[in-house]
Protein backbone atom coordinates (compact mmCIF):
# COMPACT_ATOMS: atom_id res chain seq x y z
CA UNK A 1 0.00 0.00 0.00
CA UNK A 2 1.39 3.18 -0.79
CA UNK A 3 1.66 6.33 1.43
CA UNK A 4 -1.35 7.96 -0.42
CA UNK A 5 -3.78 5.19 0.10
CA UNK A 6 -3.09 4.88 3.98
CA UNK A 7 -6.03 5.03 5.96
CA UNK A 8 -5.09 7.44 8.51
CA UNK A 9 -4.75 11.08 7.97
CA UNK A 10 -1.33 11.54 5.53
CA UNK A 11 -0.27 15.01 7.00
CA UNK A 12 -1.51 17.30 4.27
CA UNK A 13 -2.79 20.24 6.66
CA UNK A 14 0.43 20.68 7.97
CA UNK A 15 2.14 23.42 6.12
CA UNK A 16 -1.01 25.29 6.31
CA UNK A 17 -0.43 25.12 10.01
CA UNK A 18 3.12 26.22 9.44
CA UNK A 19 2.48 29.14 7.48
CA UNK A 20 0.88 30.99 10.16
CA UNK A 21 2.59 34.42 11.08
CA UNK A 22 4.89 33.67 13.98
CA UNK A 23 3.05 36.72 16.37
CA UNK A 24 -0.26 35.02 15.74
CA UNK A 25 -1.59 34.11 19.04
CA UNK A 26 -3.26 30.04 18.38
CA UNK A 27 -6.49 30.29 19.56
CA UNK A 28 -7.85 27.42 22.00
CA UNK A 29 -4.25 26.51 23.80
CA UNK A 30 -3.03 26.09 27.01
CA UNK A 31 -0.43 28.72 27.60
CA UNK A 32 3.49 27.76 28.11
CA UNK A 33 3.10 28.43 31.66
CA UNK A 34 0.50 26.21 32.93
CA UNK A 35 2.10 22.78 34.75
CA UNK A 36 3.60 20.23 32.52
CA UNK A 37 1.05 17.58 33.23
CA UNK A 38 0.60 15.95 29.73
CA UNK A 39 -2.44 16.69 28.17
CA UNK A 40 -4.35 14.40 26.01
CA UNK A 41 -5.22 10.47 26.58
CA UNK A 42 -1.90 8.90 27.44
CA UNK A 43 -3.57 5.44 28.05
CA UNK A 44 -5.37 3.01 25.04
CA UNK A 45 -7.56 -0.37 26.15
CA UNK A 46 -5.19 -3.38 26.19
CA UNK A 47 -1.89 -1.52 25.41
CA UNK A 48 0.95 -3.66 24.39
CA UNK A 49 3.45 -1.27 26.09
CA UNK A 50 2.40 0.52 29.59
CA UNK A 51 4.45 3.54 30.54
CA UNK A 52 3.82 5.00 34.29
CA UNK A 53 5.65 7.60 35.87
CA UNK A 54 8.96 7.07 34.28
CA UNK A 55 11.74 9.19 34.73
CA UNK A 56 15.81 8.92 33.85
CA UNK A 57 18.79 10.50 35.25
CA UNK A 58 21.93 10.75 33.52
CA UNK A 59 23.50 11.09 37.08
CA UNK A 60 22.29 14.36 38.09
CA UNK A 61 20.37 15.75 34.95
CA UNK A 62 16.92 14.40 35.14
CA UNK A 63 16.12 13.88 31.29
CA UNK A 64 12.63 12.18 31.05
CA UNK A 65 10.33 13.35 33.65
CA UNK A 66 7.36 11.45 35.28
CA UNK A 67 6.07 10.20 31.66
CA UNK A 68 3.11 7.67 31.31
CA UNK A 69 2.09 6.89 27.92
CA UNK A 70 0.87 3.47 26.47
CA UNK A 71 1.29 2.04 22.88
CA UNK A 72 -1.35 0.29 21.78
CA UNK A 73 -1.47 -3.19 19.69
CA UNK A 74 -0.86 -2.41 16.06
CA UNK A 75 -0.07 0.94 16.69
CA UNK A 76 2.24 3.62 15.52
CA UNK A 77 3.32 6.11 17.62
CA UNK A 78 5.66 8.86 17.30
CA UNK A 79 7.68 11.12 19.34
CA UNK A 80 8.63 14.72 18.24
CA UNK A 81 9.88 17.67 19.97
CA UNK A 82 13.24 19.84 19.66
CA UNK A 83 16.51 18.23 20.56
CA UNK A 84 17.31 16.93 23.78
CA UNK A 85 14.16 17.07 25.01
CA UNK A 86 14.76 13.19 25.72
CA UNK A 87 12.44 11.45 22.92
CA UNK A 88 15.36 9.02 22.69
CA UNK A 89 16.13 8.54 26.16
CA UNK A 90 12.63 7.54 26.50
CA UNK A 91 12.34 5.25 23.52
CA UNK A 92 15.11 3.66 24.88
CA UNK A 93 13.25 2.83 28.33
CA UNK A 94 11.01 0.80 26.40
CA UNK A 95 13.98 -1.82 25.85
CA UNK A 96 16.00 -1.29 28.49
CA UNK A 97 19.03 0.29 26.56
CA UNK A 98 19.62 2.60 28.90
CA UNK A 99 20.86 -0.38 31.01
CA UNK A 100 23.92 -0.36 28.62
CA UNK A 101 24.43 3.55 29.98
CA UNK A 102 26.82 3.98 33.02
CA UNK A 103 25.23 6.75 34.65
CA UNK A 104 22.03 6.14 33.70
CA UNK A 105 18.81 5.62 36.28
CA UNK A 106 15.51 4.69 35.15
CA UNK A 107 12.42 4.92 37.65
CA UNK A 108 9.06 3.82 36.97
CA UNK A 109 6.92 1.26 35.83
CA UNK A 110 6.97 -0.53 32.01
CA UNK A 111 4.82 -3.45 31.36
CA UNK A 112 5.07 -5.39 27.96
CA UNK A 113 2.01 -7.17 28.16
CA UNK A 114 1.23 -6.88 31.44
CA UNK A 115 5.00 -7.84 32.58
CA UNK A 116 6.92 -5.12 34.43
CA UNK A 117 10.55 -4.97 32.03
CA UNK A 118 12.51 -4.19 34.95
CA UNK A 119 11.65 -6.46 37.43
CA UNK A 120 14.90 -8.66 38.23
CA UNK A 121 13.34 -11.84 36.78
CA UNK A 122 13.91 -10.09 33.09
CA UNK A 123 16.23 -11.50 30.79
CA UNK A 124 16.86 -8.44 29.01
CA UNK A 125 18.09 -10.36 25.79
CA UNK A 126 14.35 -12.10 24.89
CA UNK A 127 13.34 -8.92 26.11
CA UNK A 128 15.08 -7.13 23.21
CA UNK A 129 13.90 -9.65 20.94
CA UNK A 130 10.69 -8.83 21.79
CA UNK A 131 11.15 -4.93 21.82
CA UNK A 132 13.19 -4.75 18.70
CA UNK A 133 15.40 -1.60 17.64
CA UNK A 134 16.27 0.17 14.40
CA UNK A 135 18.77 3.05 14.96
CA UNK A 136 19.29 5.97 12.89
CA UNK A 137 22.26 4.43 11.12
CA UNK A 138 21.83 1.15 9.12
CA UNK A 139 24.13 -1.19 11.34
CA UNK A 140 23.83 -4.59 9.44
CA UNK A 141 26.82 -7.30 11.10
CA UNK A 142 29.95 -7.79 8.83
CA UNK A 143 28.27 -10.63 7.81
CA UNK A 144 26.30 -11.80 4.56
CA UNK A 145 22.49 -10.73 3.93
CA UNK A 146 21.50 -14.13 5.07
CA UNK A 147 23.71 -14.48 7.85
CA UNK A 148 22.55 -11.03 9.10
CA UNK A 149 19.34 -11.99 9.37
CA UNK A 150 19.77 -16.05 10.05
CA UNK A 151 22.18 -14.88 13.28
CA UNK A 152 18.96 -13.90 15.84
CA UNK A 153 17.31 -16.61 15.03
CA UNK A 154 19.83 -19.23 15.55
CA UNK A 155 20.96 -18.12 18.42
CA UNK A 156 17.43 -17.86 20.04
CA UNK A 157 16.56 -21.02 19.10
CA UNK A 158 13.71 -20.27 16.80
CA UNK A 159 14.54 -22.10 13.70
CA UNK A 160 14.87 -26.51 14.33
CA UNK A 161 16.71 -26.95 11.35
CA UNK A 162 18.20 -25.43 7.87
CA UNK A 163 14.95 -25.60 6.48
CA UNK A 164 13.29 -23.58 8.72
CA UNK A 165 16.00 -21.30 8.84
CA UNK A 166 16.36 -20.30 5.97
CA UNK A 167 11.98 -20.04 5.99
CA UNK A 168 12.58 -17.50 8.13
CA UNK A 169 14.94 -15.57 6.38
CA UNK A 170 13.08 -15.74 3.58
CA UNK A 171 10.16 -14.71 5.29
CA UNK A 172 11.65 -11.44 7.27
CA UNK A 173 13.28 -10.84 4.24
CA UNK A 174 9.77 -10.48 2.27
CA UNK A 175 8.50 -8.64 4.64
CA UNK A 176 10.72 -5.95 5.12
CA UNK A 177 10.28 -5.78 1.26
CA UNK A 178 13.55 -6.60 0.13
CA UNK A 179 13.36 -9.98 -1.10
CA UNK A 180 13.15 -9.40 -4.56
CA UNK A 181 16.04 -6.55 -4.44
CA UNK A 182 18.32 -9.13 -2.73
CA UNK A 183 17.44 -13.11 -3.70
CA UNK A 184 20.20 -13.30 -5.78
CA UNK A 185 23.05 -12.41 -3.64
CA UNK A 186 22.50 -13.69 -0.25
CA UNK A 187 25.86 -14.65 0.15
CA UNK A 188 27.10 -10.80 -0.56
CA UNK A 189 27.75 -8.99 2.32
CA UNK A 190 25.15 -6.54 4.01
CA UNK A 191 26.83 -3.68 4.40
CA UNK A 192 27.20 -3.88 0.25
CA UNK A 193 23.30 -2.73 0.07
CA UNK A 194 22.76 1.01 -0.35
CA UNK A 195 21.54 2.99 2.63
CA UNK A 196 17.94 2.34 2.18
CA UNK A 197 18.17 -1.05 1.60
CA UNK A 198 20.62 -1.65 4.97
CA UNK A 199 17.95 0.16 7.14
CA UNK A 200 15.52 -2.58 5.89
CA UNK A 201 17.99 -5.17 6.19
CA UNK A 202 18.02 -4.18 9.62
CA UNK A 203 14.19 -4.18 10.12
CA UNK A 204 14.44 -7.67 8.76
CA UNK A 205 17.10 -8.37 11.27
CA UNK A 206 14.38 -7.29 14.30
CA UNK A 207 11.86 -9.06 12.43
CA UNK A 208 13.06 -12.56 12.51
CA UNK A 209 13.42 -12.98 16.06
CA UNK A 210 9.57 -12.30 16.45
CA UNK A 211 9.38 -8.96 17.92
CA UNK A 212 6.00 -7.64 19.41
CA UNK A 213 7.35 -4.07 19.12
CA UNK A 214 9.88 -2.56 16.89
CA UNK A 215 11.65 0.90 17.91
CA UNK A 216 13.05 3.29 15.66
CA UNK A 217 15.59 6.39 16.72
CA UNK A 218 15.29 8.28 13.41
CA UNK A 219 15.04 5.81 10.67
CA UNK A 220 15.51 7.89 7.36
CA UNK A 221 17.78 10.74 9.07
CA UNK A 222 20.61 8.89 6.71
CA UNK A 223 18.77 8.28 3.49
CA UNK A 224 17.43 9.67 0.54
CA UNK A 225 13.41 10.82 0.06
CA UNK A 226 13.26 7.93 -1.97
CA UNK A 227 14.43 5.36 0.31
CA UNK A 228 12.35 7.41 2.92
CA UNK A 229 9.36 6.96 1.28
CA UNK A 230 10.33 3.25 0.73
CA UNK A 231 10.61 2.86 4.76
CA UNK A 232 7.49 5.01 5.15
CA UNK A 233 5.77 2.95 3.17
CA UNK A 234 6.93 -0.05 4.99
CA UNK A 235 6.15 0.67 8.43
CA UNK A 236 2.93 1.01 7.35
CA UNK A 237 2.20 -2.69 6.15
CA UNK A 238 4.33 -3.66 9.60
CA UNK A 239 2.10 -2.42 12.15
CA UNK A 240 -0.12 -5.28 10.75
CA UNK A 241 2.02 -7.28 12.69
CA UNK A 242 3.39 -4.98 15.45
CA UNK A 243 3.65 -2.16 17.30
CA UNK A 244 5.83 0.60 16.31
CA UNK A 245 7.42 3.40 18.19
CA UNK A 246 9.11 5.97 16.05
CA UNK A 247 11.19 9.17 17.18
CA UNK A 248 11.51 11.89 14.28
CA UNK A 249 12.45 15.13 13.50
CA UNK A 250 10.75 15.04 10.49
CA UNK A 251 7.25 16.52 11.64
CA UNK A 252 6.11 15.65 8.32
CA UNK A 253 7.27 11.50 8.77
CA UNK A 254 5.24 11.84 11.68
CA UNK A 255 2.02 13.02 10.25
CA UNK A 256 2.78 10.91 7.35
CA UNK A 257 3.28 7.63 9.61
CA UNK A 258 1.72 7.89 13.06
CA UNK A 259 -1.41 7.15 14.37
CA UNK A 260 -0.73 8.80 17.72
CA UNK A 261 1.82 11.38 17.81
CA UNK A 262 3.60 12.38 21.17
CA UNK A 263 4.85 15.69 21.59
CA UNK A 264 8.32 15.79 24.22
CA UNK A 265 10.08 19.21 25.49
CA UNK A 266 12.55 19.47 28.55
CA UNK A 267 12.13 16.22 29.07
CA UNK A 268 8.34 16.14 29.96
CA UNK A 269 5.66 15.03 27.67
CA UNK A 270 3.16 18.04 26.82
CA UNK A 271 0.85 16.58 24.65
CA UNK A 272 -0.02 13.31 23.14
CA UNK A 273 -3.26 12.97 20.36
CA UNK A 274 -4.27 10.98 17.27
CA UNK A 275 -1.49 12.66 14.86
CA UNK A 276 -4.10 14.36 12.86
CA UNK A 277 -5.39 16.56 16.24
CA UNK A 278 -1.64 17.28 17.03
CA UNK A 279 -0.88 19.13 13.80
CA UNK A 280 -3.79 21.02 12.79
CA UNK A 281 -5.57 21.67 16.55
CA UNK A 282 -2.73 21.17 19.12
CA UNK A 283 -4.01 22.32 22.73
CA UNK A 284 -1.10 23.13 24.20
CA UNK A 285 0.82 26.25 23.98
CA UNK A 286 4.11 24.40 23.19
CA UNK A 287 3.02 21.89 20.79
CA UNK A 288 1.46 24.70 18.81
CA UNK A 289 5.06 26.58 19.01
CA UNK A 290 6.64 23.95 18.01
CA UNK A 291 4.23 22.31 15.07
CA UNK A 292 4.06 26.28 13.68
CA UNK A 293 7.73 26.63 14.02
CA UNK A 294 7.95 28.99 16.91
CA UNK A 295 10.68 27.06 18.52
CA UNK A 296 12.50 24.37 17.27
N1 LIG B 1 24.65 9.15 27.62
C1 LIG B 1 24.26 10.34 28.13
N2 LIG B 1 24.90 10.85 29.20
C2 LIG B 1 24.52 12.03 29.75
N3 LIG B 1 23.49 12.77 29.31
C3 LIG B 1 22.82 12.31 28.24
C4 LIG B 1 23.17 11.07 27.59
N4 LIG B 1 22.31 10.88 26.56
C5 LIG B 1 21.47 11.94 26.56
N5 LIG B 1 21.78 12.79 27.55
C6 LIG B 1 21.07 14.04 27.88
O1 LIG B 1 19.70 13.73 28.11
C7 LIG B 1 18.87 14.71 27.53
C8 LIG B 1 17.92 14.05 26.53
O2 LIG B 1 18.69 13.55 25.45
P1 LIG B 1 18.04 12.67 24.29
O3 LIG B 1 19.15 12.24 23.41
O4 LIG B 1 17.17 11.64 24.87
O5 LIG B 1 17.13 13.77 23.58
P2 LIG B 1 16.47 13.73 22.13
O6 LIG B 1 15.18 14.42 22.27
O7 LIG B 1 16.43 12.33 21.62
O8 LIG B 1 17.49 14.60 21.30
P3 LIG B 1 17.85 14.58 19.73
O9 LIG B 1 16.58 14.89 19.03
O10 LIG B 1 18.88 15.64 19.59
O11 LIG B 1 18.37 13.20 19.41
C9 LIG B 1 19.78 15.74 26.91
O12 LIG B 1 19.96 16.78 27.84
C10 LIG B 1 21.07 15.00 26.69
O13 LIG B 1 22.18 15.85 26.76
Amino acid sequence: MSIASRKHWSGQNILQLQKAPATEPVSGTLSAQSDQRTVGTVTVDDPRIRCTDVNVYYGSTHAVKNISLDIGRNEIVAMIGPSGCGKSTFLRCLNRMNDTIDNCSVTGNIELDGQDINDNSIDVVPLRARVGMVFQKPNPFPKSIYENIAFGPRIHGLARDKAELEEIVITSLQKAGLWKEIKDCLDQPGTSLSGGQQQRLCIARAIAINPEVILMDEPCSALDPIATAVIEDLMNELCTDYSIVIVTHSMQQAARVSHRTAYFHLGNLIEVAKTEQIFTHPIHQLTSDYITGRIG
